[in-house]
């Protein structure tokens, strides 16, 4: 397969890999289709227009992202890479609320979410947030951590119980639901951080560099997990990576920024068929694309 690559402005294809017709699938027979995913494949899920940020340092300006438009399909996996420092960080907690941009708009669906440098609450509520570390509270079980967003919304027991049982399963955390963190392997706390993200049915799941801190074994198996999740749950996710592969691996659609300051330099279409097990990664149309974008980001020396 001939590497596709776009520029700049990053609007989501009109047919995407993610959107056939429904068919039912349990865990072990996934066939990496969406049962629940709207119809029209080209409803926008985020949509970035201008964004820029400058962060005011003692030091003086540093300039970490300019002009920033992307659009991601709702349902669409997109992957955001580029060197260290290019600012995809800045981006991801621009995207999440964290930070306000310096110019320039962030929508979720059709409704705003940064104006102006005004935030608005409720749209980022609806969010779901990953980082490398779980952040799980040790006091509490592991379905107490998955079912806490639900409390703060004021979910009942035995509903919130039950709905952050049913994320445990989803997650293959089935068995470990009355376990404290600290007796849970790395990857299973990052598991239990996923499925505390999708308590609420995110509308938009925002990852950065959430398996950074595994190892390699368990990062595969973690990526064949989140494929699963992804396409179960249907839900917009924009993933951090350093992993080139990690990002063709799980995308539709990797990003790659270049510094100095952040911008979008290439938008690459991976049409490679879903599901994606760990065989893909011997095909050559999977290493066209790994190296593809290796390139790209060696002739920014
Ligand atoms: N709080 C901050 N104050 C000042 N400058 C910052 C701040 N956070 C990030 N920067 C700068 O913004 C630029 C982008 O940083 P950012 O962390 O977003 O990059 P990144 O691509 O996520 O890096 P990495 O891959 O190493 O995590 C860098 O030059 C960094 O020094």
């Amino acid at each position: 397969m001939t590497q596709q690559t776009r520029t700049a402005t990053a609007t989501p294809p009109p047919t995407s890999p993610q959107a056939p017709p429904p068919t039912p699938a349990g865990p072990d027979e996934f066939d990496g289709r969406d049962t629940d995913r709207p119809g029209d494949p080209r409803a926008v899920g985020l949509r970035v227009a201008g964004v820029d940020k400058t962060y005011s340092t003692r030091r003086g300006d540093v300039h970490a992202l300019s002009d920033i438009d992307l659009e991601v399909g709702r349902g669409e996996f997109v992957s955001l890479v580029g060197r260290s420092g290019c600012g995809k960080t800045t981006l991801l907690r621009v995207l999440s609320g964290l930070l306000a941009p310096t110019a320039g708009t962030v929508e979720a669906g059709e409704r705003p979410a940064w104006v102006a440098g005004r935030r608005d609450d409720a749209v980022f509520a609806e969010f779901g947030l990953v980082f490398q570390e779980a952040n799980l509270f040790p006091w509490f079980t592991v379905v107490d951590n998955v079912a806490l967003p639900l409390k703060l919304r004021g979910v009942g027991r035995a509903e919130r119980r039950a709905r952050a049982t049913e994320l445990c399963a989803t997650v293959g955390l089935t068995g470990f639901e009355d376990s404290y963190p600290r007796e849970l392997s790395g990857g299973m706390r990052q598991r239990a951080a996923i499925a505390r993200a999708l308590a609420c049915d995110p509308s938009v799941l925002l990852m950065d560099e959430p398996f950074g801190a595994l190892d390699a074994m368990t990062r595969d198996r973690m990526n064949l997990e989140l494929q699963h999740i992804h396409a179960v749950s249907g839900t917009t996710v924009v993933f951090v990576t350093h992993s080139i592969s990690e990002a063709v691996f799980l995308a539709d659609r990797v990003v790659l920024l270049t510094p100095r300051p952040g911008r979008i330099r290439s938008v690459t279409p991976i049409d490679l068929p879903r599901p994606r097990s760990v065989e893909v990664e011997a095909t050559a149309e999977f290493g066209e694309l790994v190296v593809g974008l290796r390139r790209q980001l060696d002739e920014e020396d």
